[in-house]
This record gives C-alpha cells, structure tokens and sequence, in this order.
C-alpha cells in the first residue's frame, strides 16, 4: 500500500453549501487557484446539474486549472452525471463523483426505495460515468450509519462496475474514531476487490471528530481524505485541510504518510477562503486561528524566547506565517519585556527593568493587550521617577456628560502637604486644571497649548495628552499618559509643574550663589 495520502478538496462544492452567499464564478476560480498553489491533487469544484451559475464555475475551473483533477458532483442519476461530463470534459484531467446514501434511514425515508433497487442504481451510475472518464468516484452517503454488510455490498458492486475510488463518508458526524477506523478495517478485511480502488474519507464535524475520524481511517489504510480549508462545509463543517496536512507533515515520523501540499501556502489560503466566504476564522483555530502562533504568558514566551520548541510543535513559516506573537499581557515576565524593548532598538542599560514592568503590569491590568508604543511610552515615563516629585496626584474625580455642568475634584501633595480643591469649567479637563491651578496658586502660569492622541487602535488605546504652558516668562512641556484622557490630561499638566518648581528652585540657587558672591 502506497503512503502518499490524495488531498481531495471541496471547499467549493460542500463548503460552498454552507455559505451565507454563494460565490461568483470569478472567486470560485481564485479559490481553485490558490488550491493548486497548495498542492490539492482533487478540486471538488461543484454540483454542475444543480444551477446553471454552477455549472459555467465548474466548467471555468475545468479550463484554467491544470495541476489539480478537477472533480463534480452528481447524484446517482443519468442527467445528473451527463451534465458533469459537459462541465468538465474542458478540463485536462477530471472525475466524476457520483453518490448514493446506503444508511437504514437514508435509504427508506429519504430515497423511498428498496435496497436492491440502491445498488442498482449505484451500478448504473458508476457505469454511466465511465462512459464520459476512467477517473470515477463513488459516495456511499451516510456509511457511517450503514450497516456494515450492506454497506461491504455497496463498495464490492461499485468497484466492479468501475469506480476508481470509493468513498465512505460520515455524513452526519456521528461516528467516533474507532468505530470509524473499525469501518475502514471491516471494508479492508471484507471487500474482496478492495485493492482495485482507492478508499477515500469524508467526515462531517458534528461531535467535533471529523479530523480524528479522518486519521483514524488514514492509519486502517484509507489513502484519500477529502476535506475543506478552515473546515467549512453543511452544518458544523467538514474535516479541515490544514489540520489534516500539518498532522501528517508533523507527526510523519509517526504515521509515516505522505501529501502533495505545500504547507507554506495554508496561512494564505485559509485568508482567502474567509475573506471571499465571509465566514472569519475562530482565533484559536488549530493552524491558521489568529492565536495558533501566539503565545501571551510568561512562562511560555520566556520557553519559546530561549527555544521555540518549547511550546510550537511546528514553526509558523511552515504554515507561512512570518513568526510567531509574543503578546504582552498582564501574564507576560520580565524576559519577554526586555526581549520586545531590545527588538525596538533599546540597549538593558537605557532602561530600569523593574520600573518598565512595574509600570507594565499596572497598565496591562487595566488594559488587557499592550502594545509597542504602549511600552516605549511607558518607558519614557519612567525616567520622569513620580514618586519623588514635588507635586503629585492623588486622587482625581471628573464628571461630564451631556447637560450637567462638567466638575472635577483633585487632591494633590504638595512637598509633604496634602490639598484638595473642586472646581467647574467647560469640560472635565478645563476642570481639573481650574482645580490643580486653584490649589498652588500660580496665577503666572498659563496652558498656552493641549494635544490630545491616542496610542493605540481601540477605545481602550492609551491617550497621551501633551500640554504647553508658560511660566514666569518661559515654556514648559509636559507629557501625561492614562486610559483616562482626563487623567492623562492632569498628569500632563503635574509633569509641567514638577519642571517649573525644579526651575524655581534652580533659580533659587543661582540668586544665592550671587549673593554669597556679592558678600
Ligand atoms: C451529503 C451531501 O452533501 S449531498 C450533496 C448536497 N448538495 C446539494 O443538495 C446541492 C445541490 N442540490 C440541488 O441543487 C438540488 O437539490 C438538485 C438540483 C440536486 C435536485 O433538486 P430537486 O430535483 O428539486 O430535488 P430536491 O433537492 O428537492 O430533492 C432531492 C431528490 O433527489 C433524490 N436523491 C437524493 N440523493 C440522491 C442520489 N444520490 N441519487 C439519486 N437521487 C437522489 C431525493 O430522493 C429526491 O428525490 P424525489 O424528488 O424523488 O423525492
Ligand atoms: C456526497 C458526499 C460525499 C457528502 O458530501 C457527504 O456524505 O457528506
């Protein structure tokens, strides 16, 4: 038996399904080129009887694509197959995949016929197809709830009559992994010609299985899986392409099996089928969500930081993701902190460690994520050493709204006094300056300028007011960051007073050193 497993995609015919609008022939044709990009030996690429937007998709993917067989769908009835055969007869290599449900329920419910009638038309079917290709599938719908001699009986008189693969599918995800390895087992041991045909697997993600479903059947000997991108595809979807590809790629040492995909392409198709789908990726998705490379705790990003191994059991370029994420959250260590200062260029000596991530674990508290241009701006603010300035803030109140007049309260120290005042003005920032103004009483001294920008992207980003005033004939600049604009507006403006008492204490000096010259 061969180790070369075909990747049979059909994103565009059963994922398609699932969409909550159907695709133009124009994207169908993008995503089928990305799909050969990747390496899928088999594009599904639809139910040519079903419409006729359908069939024209099909028939554009039949002529532009070369590298894939391009595959349709068709019940197991003549019109259905003849209408596959024009579709695809454009195409340089092509299949016809035709279907018939075997399942107890299927077959009575559903079909409303006998089980001899079934294989009969099965029969008739695979026939059919052949007339038009030697490269015939046959579906057995909902073989994971057919009785197992029924179902032997379906494969043995599909295979004989001429299908080239057969495939098993669990329609309805309800198997588990080893009962539906138990499946493949049984078809292996009791299927006479089994060996003249290629067992395929198409699971459903009903109770979360179809991926292991899919392997399971992989390690009994199936040597297609038929599977989707992002695992889209009728109700919870189909088994997903990426998953499938990187298991065997990752634990080939294990499994010993081979594909054709080119994994450097997924990150990139995955992106395309959800964009043009409309349907967003869950970010803890298994190789493509937006966190499967990311790592946002201490302990992890210091183990990946000294080896990558540590916590990826595969790299994110072998999935064509540039590198990995080292989000900084109130979970991160010192080692990540220094590591991402050192990456925007800062040396360990320009920078006081703790203080940085003191100063990080407040704002990420407060904030959640924090990003770069949050820890550069924290890193300046820690040379600015708060806690042994002059003035400093110890408690700010502020109230607006729409028809309320806007108030603050502020309670500062002074040296070692501690003051507190409450003022009005046009909104709560002219408040609170009123109030800080009011309690040290510098009349001399006037905001002359007040900018306001946000640090980040959301509506929690940092805002950094920044804030000139004059004093006794000469500016001060002064810079305040918060999550509160209010509060980095005040800081801003403390930041300002802090420099004026250092230069009235300067000045101080200057006049005493002259008059002790004087004397
Ligand atoms: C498990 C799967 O994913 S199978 C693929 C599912 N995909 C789709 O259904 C999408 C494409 N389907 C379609 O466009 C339409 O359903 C069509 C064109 C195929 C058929 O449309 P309609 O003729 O209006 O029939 P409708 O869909 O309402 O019912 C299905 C009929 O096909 C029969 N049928 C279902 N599967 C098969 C089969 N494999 N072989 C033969 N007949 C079948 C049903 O018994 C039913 O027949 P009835 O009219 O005699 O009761
Ligand atoms: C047509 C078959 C392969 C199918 O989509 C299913 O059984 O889910």
């Amino acid at each position: 038996m061969t180790n070369q497993v075909k990747i049979f995609d059909t994103t565009l015919r059963d994922g398609e399904q699932a969409l909550p609008a159907s695709l133009s022939a124009k994207e169908k044709l993008q995503i089928a080129l990305a799909l050969e990009r990747l390496g899928v030996d088999i594009i599904e690429a639809g139910f040519p009887v079903s419409s006729p937007g359908d069939f024209q998709s099909v028939q554009l993917i039949a002529k532009e694509i070369k590298n894939s067989v391009i595959c349709g769908l068709s019940r197991a009835l003549p019109g259905d197959i003849d209408a596959c055969g024009q579709a695809l007869s454009v195409a340089d290599q092509f299949r016809i995949h035709t279907f018939i449900a075997t399942s107890e329920i299927h077959v009575g419910a559903k079909l409303r016929k006998s089980h001899d009638d079934v294989v009969d038309m099965a029969v008739a079917a695979v026939k059919h197809a052949r007339k038009y290709t030697n490269d015939v599938e046959f579906s057995c719908e909902d073989a994971g709830r057919t009785h197992i001699d029924y179902l032997c009986r379906m494969v043995e008189a599909a295979i004989h009559a001429g299908a080239t693969t057969v495939n098993i599918p669990d329609t309805v995800g309800y198997t588990t992994p080893t009962e539906f390895g138990g499946i493949i087992q049984q078809l292996f041991n009791r299927v006479p010609n089994i060996d003249k045909a290629i067992i395929s697997v198409h699971c459903h993600n009903d109770l979360g299985l179809a991926v292991a479903n899919s392997l399971a059947a992989v390690e009994q000997g199936a040597r297609q899986v038929e599977c989707t991108i992002n695992g889209i595809g009728e109700r919870a979807g189909n088994a997903s392409l990426e998953e499938i590809a990187m298991i065997l790629q990752t634990r080939k040492g294990l499994l010993g099996i081979d594909t054709n995909i080119n994994s450097t392409e997924i990150s990139r198709t995955s992106k395309l089928v959800s964009q043009l789908c409309n349907m967003p990726v869950q970010s803890n998705k298994a190789i493509v969500g937006a966190n499967a490379f990311s790592h946002s705790s201490g302990i992890h990003q210091d183990g990946v930081l000294k080896a990558q191994n540590t916590y990826e059991i595969m790299t994110p370029e072998s999935v064509g993701i540039n590198k990995n994420n080292l989000n900084l959250t109130s979970r991160s260590g010192r080692h990540v902190i220094k590591h991402r200062l050192t990456e925007l260029g800062y040396k360990p000596e320009e920078f006081d460690l703790e203080a940085v991530y003191d100063a990080f674990l407040k704002l990420a508290d407060k904030k959640g994520q924090v990003y770069d241009y949050d820890l550069e701006a924290l890193l300046f603010f820690d040379k600015q050493k708060h806690d042994q300035a002059h003035y400093q803030l110890l408690y700010l109140q502020a109230n607006s709204g729409r028809e309320i007049i806007p108030s603050a309260t502020v309670k500062m120290k002074v040296g070692e006094q501690e003051i507190t005042q409450a003022c009005t003005g046009n909104g709560p920032v002219d408040a609170a300056f009123k109030a800080i103004i009011s309690i040290l009483g510098h009349e001399d001294l006037e905001v002359v300028d007040f900018k306001l920008d946000s640090k980040g992207e959301g509506a929690d980003a940092l805002a950094q007011v920044s804030v000139i005033a004059t004093y006794k004939d000469r500016r001060f600049h002064g810079i305040g960051l918060a999550t509160d604009i209010v509060e980095a507006g005040v800081k801003a403006l403390i930041f300002v007073l802090n420099n004026t008492y250092l230069a009235d204490q300067i000045d101080q000096q200057k006049n005493q050193q002259e008059r002790v010259v004087g004397v």
